[in-house]
């Protein structure tokens, strides 16, 4: 009998992606499925759930800790079943408790398809990385969180093949120090994460350093537009050394600005603004880039006659 090739991994994809040295995997950051069809039409080769987004969009809240495990989960599997070639790092905050429910994090966010994961430091009254006041657990906790998800991914890899990119991120930068943060995250690879994600750097000179002090261990850099970070491109943030670069906001203020100006206008004037492309391909501009003629060739070949008139 032939033998059935199995297909690649969403976590093997990112890993061969990571591989590549002479490369910087580039993930916009998206929210929602709209986002993501977004990005993915665009072809970029992995995608960022961020978790701000993801409570900002569903909750209609502020990113201080609010969403679940099953807010994230089920985003997070909605937008890494949208294509599944094309990988996914999702934000997964704190891991939502002790050990045993990081392990069920990890182990749903495996299931879900999802290609990678971070896990910070941070208390479960968490905020965003670039507000002040952060509270962090102790180290012993932190490395037990991470201790946990590895368990847990080579628990997953015997019993079915299963894999994901464990990403430790602290947030002990902004009140530990720097040598503090790095001993964090050496602990965190040691015990068996893949990439090292200090969270806001504050100068250039902190970038360049943490990709000196993990040459062997793969850096991503955070870079939140607005935040204590300074902005660096994609190109400057490879040639510091990074080799992964999230984006969370980029799809987040475009919209937050867009469409608040779309109220105000209609709130003044009555009118909406119909952008020439909207005029020209009508509501299925908004369809088509959500994969509206998959959909119906689907339906075709599967024998549907529902839409073949659309
Ligand atoms: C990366 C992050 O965890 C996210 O939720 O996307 C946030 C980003 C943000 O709040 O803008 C963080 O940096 O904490």
């Amino acid at each position: 009998m032939a033998e059935i090739k199995r297909p690649k991994t969403a976590a093997q994809r990112l890993r061969e992606l990571i591989a590549d040295k002479s490369k910087i995997v580039n993930c916009p950051g998206v929210y929602d499925g709209l986002t993501a069809r977004l990005a993915l039409r665009e072809g970029f080769d992995c995608l960022y759930m961020t978790g701000a987004g993801t409570t900002a969009s569903r909750l209609g809240m502020p990113d201080l800790g609010l969403a679940t495990f099953n807010d994230m989960l089920e985003n997070a599997a909605m937008i890494a079943s949208l294509d599944r070639k094309t990988p996914l790092i999702a934000d997964a905050d704190t891991g939502y408790g002790g050990p045993v429910m990081v392990a069920r994090t990890v182990r749903a966010y495996i299931t879900a398809g999802v290609a990678g994961l971070h896990l910070e430091d941070q208390v479960i009254t968490k905020r965003c990385g670039h507000l002040s006041g952060k509270e962090l657990v102790d180290q012993d906790t932190y490395i037990s969180r991470i201790r946990a998800a590895v368990m847990a991914r080579d628990e997953m890899r015997a019993a079915m093949g299963g894999d994901i990119v464990i990403i430790a991120r602290t947030d002990a930068l902004q009140s530990l120090g720097y040598d503090q943060a790095i001993q964090r995250l050496r602990l965190a690879v040691q015990a068996g994460a893949d990439v090292a994600f200090l969270e806001g750097p504050t100068s250039v000179e902190q970038c360049r350093q943490v990709c000196q002090d993990f040459v062997d261990v793969p850096a991503l850099l955070n870079m939140v537009s607005g935040g204590v970070t300074p902005n660096l491109s994609v190109n400057e943030a490879q040639e510091l050394g990074f080799r992964l670069i999230i984006h969370p906001g980029l799809a987040l203020f475009p919209v937050l600005e867009g469409v608040e100006n779309a109220f105000r206008e209609i709130k003044a004037t009555g009118k909406a603004h119909v952008s020439e492309a909207q005029a020209k391909e009508g509501v299925k501009k908004l369809f088509n880039a959500c994969g509206l003629r998959d959909c119906i060739e689907f339906d075709a070949k599967a024998g549907g006659i529902a839409y073949n008139n659309v």
